[in-house]
């Protein structure tokens, strides 16, 4: 089983060294090769996806990916700005489908910055889909507004579009997920005002009359920002489109007590996948040696069970990190008084030993 592993920057090569150290420990014969991605591709090869990362991302069975982003890279042409690197990933082999579950640990209950009961036990998945929406779509540019309140006034635009095939796959991935779980599916929208999400609202309800054991509801966006940190145990799979699934998903690793906690699965139809936490390169902290492997090292587990077929492998993974976890183990994002504050390296090595003992 071939793995393409790209660090990418900032924190990405600290917790993707754990994550393989992790996975090297399982003995399953992984053949994992490292290329360079993001702004390391730019410093290598002069372009955030060199045509080399693509072919061995192409050629895997699957692909652990750190973050890119730096502030540095920032005032580059968008085409070579280090995140037009997952951008390019995601379209190029077709990852529509990203699982980014929000599971609150009960160790980390009171890491949460919510009252520990509103998050005890927390279990959401959030299904995001990944290579439409505004992110995509086209005209994109910049130029003199035509029309409007400044006619003649330096102008930016973006298009959102979704075309009904892409609204009914990724509703088809939410249901199946649903059939898996506890039935409940939460379709996110914004048919109030966008036409995009209108055809999305009718799509999905039309899907969901082929799950009549799955109960579908709508909710705006805007509510469902509230009410995930009002209420966020009456989700249970939510479905969205790209961009509100970016912004609620980070909303939703504040439930687990840190964004250093969200592991992510991006699929294609062909189970071909691409794992990565759900955070970015986090800058504040590279090279501190602080920064919290576990959402790149729950992603490696995802990774074994959706494209690996290693379900047993996964769930030692999982349980090894809630080993650690339930030792006291901590690093700086989640820590609270009374556990015990350690390094990457020291979480990843503790997970490395908990493996013995699940
Ligand atoms: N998929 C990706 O590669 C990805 C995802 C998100 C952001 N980015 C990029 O990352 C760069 C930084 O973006 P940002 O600061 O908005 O978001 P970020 O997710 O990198 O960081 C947000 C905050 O969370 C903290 N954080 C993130 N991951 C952490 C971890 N594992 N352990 C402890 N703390 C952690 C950071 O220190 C920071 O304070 C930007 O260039 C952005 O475009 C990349
Ligand atoms: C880095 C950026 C392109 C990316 C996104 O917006 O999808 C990130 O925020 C994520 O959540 O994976
Ligand atoms: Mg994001």
């Amino acid at each position: 089983m071939k793995i393409a592993v790209l660090p990418g920057d900032g924190i990405g090569p600290e917790i993707v060294a754990e994550a393989v150290k992790v996975l090297e420990a399982l003995n399953l014969g992984l053949e994992m090769q490292t290329a360079p991605v993001g702004g390391a591709g730019y410093e290598a090869e002069g372009h955030p996806l060199p045509p080399a990362t693509l072919k061995l991302a192409q050629e895997a069975d699957a692909i652990l990916f750190g973050a890119v982003g730096d502030w540095k890279y920032d005032t580059l042409d968008r085409p070579l700005r280090p995140e037009q690197a997952i951008l390019g990933l995601r379209k190029a082999l077709g990852l529509f489908a990203n699982f980014r579950p929000a599971i609150c640990y009960k160790e980390l209950t009171h890491a949460s910055s919510l009252k520990p009961e509103l998050v005890a036990g927390l279990d959401i998945l959030i299904i995001r889909e990944l290579t439409g929406d505004i992110y995509f779509g086209q005209p994109r540019g910049r130029r003199s507004a035509p029309d409007g309140h400044f006619p003649g006034a330096e102008e930016a635009f973006d298009t959102m579009r979704y075309t009904r095939p892409e609204i009914e796959r990724i509703a088809h991935v939410a249901f199946q997920a649903a059939q898996k779980r506890s039935k409940r599916v939460t379709s996110v929208d914004k048919a109030n005002v966008l036409e995009t999400f209108q055809l999305w609202k009718d799509v999905v309800t039309e899907v969901g009359k082929q799950y009549p054991d799955v109960a579908l509801d709508h909710m705006y966006v805007d509510n469902a920002a509230m009410q995930l940190v009002k209420e966020p145990k009456r989700f249970d799979v939510v479905v969205t489109g790209n961009m509100f699934g970016d912004i609620l998903s980070d909303e939703a690793s504040m439930l687990t007590g840190s964004i250093g906690m969200l592991p992510s699965a991006s699929l294609n139809d062909r189970k071909q996948g691409l794992y990565e936490p759900s955070h970015g390169s986090a800058p504040d902290i590279a090279g501190k040696g602080i920064a919290n492997p576990l959402a790149t090292i729950l992603s490696a587990a995802m990774m074994l069970r959706f494209s690996l077929n290693q379900e047993a492998a996964a769930q030692r993974i999982e349980a090894a990190v809630q080993k650690v976890l339930a030792k006291g183990l901590r690093t700086a994002d989640i820590y609270s008084e009374g556990t015990t504050k350690v390094s990457t390296r020291e979480m990843g090595d503790a997970v490395v030993r908990a493996l013995a003992e699940v």
